[in-house]
Order: structure tokens, then sequence, then C-alpha cells
């Protein structure tokens, strides 16, 4: 099952040399794609305030507890993809992200802001509101290697979210993803450089490979560009690792090399990173 699959994943990626610190894992990796899917596959998410979990009255779900073990297993901070969570009291169901650090404690969870909802005639029409409500806050995290963003795939089309992560300090801001075979060539590239170029960091996009029978035919192509918008790696449709270094001299040099984090003019400008979320 899948959470057999993300385990050799997550087992094999950490065998690598040198060992990885950090591992992702791409967007509901546990439930077909599908707003008719997410209530069924849907599990309870422990809460995290601070970096801190906090203690729920029910038990967490299967994937959440299998991927804490994915993270002590291999000793790595792990980015576990998202899940379908399905929210204690009210029943709202959400697009999750949970982040563990190496001896499997969550550190960071973060629900979808923005919802998939699009209709491009004849190719590609998805409707997350019908099935999930949104998430209301931004999310970052600490680790000995530098403060991560992290957000969720549509989430990636609104630069505000990495550039108030960026303003805090963030070396790279990371999307579990699962864009479309329309939008995939369309976009996805395209995006993640923009989101380097503009704020100096680190992108990564991590998407589940391609189904030939699957209803959504995700694009794959996870990869990673560095601050200056160059593509590091990037997978085919297949299943695939791919692996990238941050390298804190780079992201210096670019930002020594071309000094916009110190040359915005917010006389001429609001700084829009300073907006409270809403
Ligand atoms: N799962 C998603 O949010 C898909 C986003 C997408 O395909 C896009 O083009 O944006």
């Amino acid at each position: 099952n899948n959470i057999a699959v993300a385990r050799r994943a997550v087992a094999a990626a950490a065998a690598s040399k040198p060992k990885p610190d950090l591992i992702v894992l791409p967007e509901i990796w546990n439930s077909p794609y599908a707003v008719t899917a997410f209530a069924q596959y849907s599990e309870r998410v422990p809460n995290v305030r601070g970096g801190k979990e906090v203690p729920g009255a029910e038990a967490e779900g299967e994937s959440i507890t299998a991927l804490r073990e994915m993270a002590r297993e291999a000793g790595v901070y792990l980015i576990g993809g998202s899940i379908p969570e399905k929210e204690d009291g009210t029943g709202n169901i959400y697009n999750t992200l949970t982040a563990y650090d190496p001896a499997g404690n969550i550190i960071a969870k973060h629900r979808k802001v923005h919802l998939f909802d699009i209709d491009i005639p004849g190719r590609q029409t998805f409707k997350e509101s019908d099935s999930l409500s949104a998430g209301n806050e931004l999310t970052t995290f600490d680790t000995p290697f530098g403060k991560i963003g992290v957000a969720i795939c549509y989430d990636i089309r609104f630069p505000e979210m990495a550039m108030i992560a960026a303003r805090e300090g963030a070396v790279a801001m990371i999307y579990p993803a699962a864009f479309n075979t329309t939008t995939g060539p369309m976009h996805w590239t395209h995006l993640q450089k923009a989101r380097a170029v503009d704020n100096q960091i680190y992108v990564a996009m991590a998407s589940p490979a391609r189904h030939p029978e699957a209803a959504y035919q995700a694009y794959g192509h996870s990869s990673i560009v560095d601050p200056l918008g160059n593509v590091i790696e990037e997978a085919d449709e297949h299943e695939a690792i791919v692996y990238a270094d941050i390298d804190p001299e780079l992201l210096a040099t670019t930002r020594r090399n071309l000094p916009v984090t110190i040359q915005r003019r917010f006389d001429v400008y609001a700084d829009v990173s300073k907006t409270a979320p809403q």
C-alpha cells in the first residue's frame, strides 16, 4: 500500500551518500487526488504550536504514525508530504502537511491555504473546495541547516507566502505538490524559478509519479531550483528521488552580488510581507 511505498522511498533516500538531512514526500500521497476520496482517506493529525505537538484527545492517523517512524528510523528531518486531515470537533477536512525532526516529533503542521479551484474548459477542472477547507496560517520551521518555509502545491502561485518566509530568514521554500498534465508543462518550472529568484532562496517541489490509470494525471517532475533560478535536478513523470544541497555560500553570494534584499523601496511601495496574515 501507499505507506509501504513511502517507507521504502524514505529509506532509499536516507541510504544515499552523503546521507540527506531532509527528505520530502509529495502532496496527498496516502489517497487518490480526488475530491470524492479525501474524506474516506482523511486522518487525525495532532496540532502543533510553537514547534511543539499539542496532545489531542483522539488517536492520530496511521499515516502520521508511519511518518514519525520513517523520520526516526532514517534519522532525518522529514516533510511528510500532505494527507487529508479530519479536524476534531468540526469534521472539516484539510490538505495538511506535517514536518518531523529526526526523533519523530512533529515540529510543523501546515494546512493548504489556497485551495485548488480551477476550470480550464476541456483541459483541467478541479475544485478542492468541494470537500476541503482552507488553512489560515503560514508555516516555517527551524533546522540546524536553516529555516525552512513550507506550503502546498497551488500555494506556490501566491508569491506572498514565499516572500514572507524569505523575509523571516527562510533558506528554502518547499512545496509538496501534484500539478497535472495541463498546468504542469505550462507553469511548474516557471513558478519555482520565480519564487527562487524573487526571494533568493532554494525552491523545491515534490510530486507523485504519474499513474496511467489515475483520473487525475499528476505532472511528476519533482525538482529543486537554486537561488539564481537554475534547476539543480528534475525528475520525469516516473517514480524518482531527486537530491540537492542547500549551499549557504551560494545564498550569501547571490544576495551579495544582487543586493535586492537591501535595495527595496518601502518608501515607494508598502512592504506586503509585513501585512498581518488574515
Ligand atoms: N494540487 C494542486 O494544488 C494543483 C495545482 C496546479 O496544478 C496548478 O496549476 O496550480
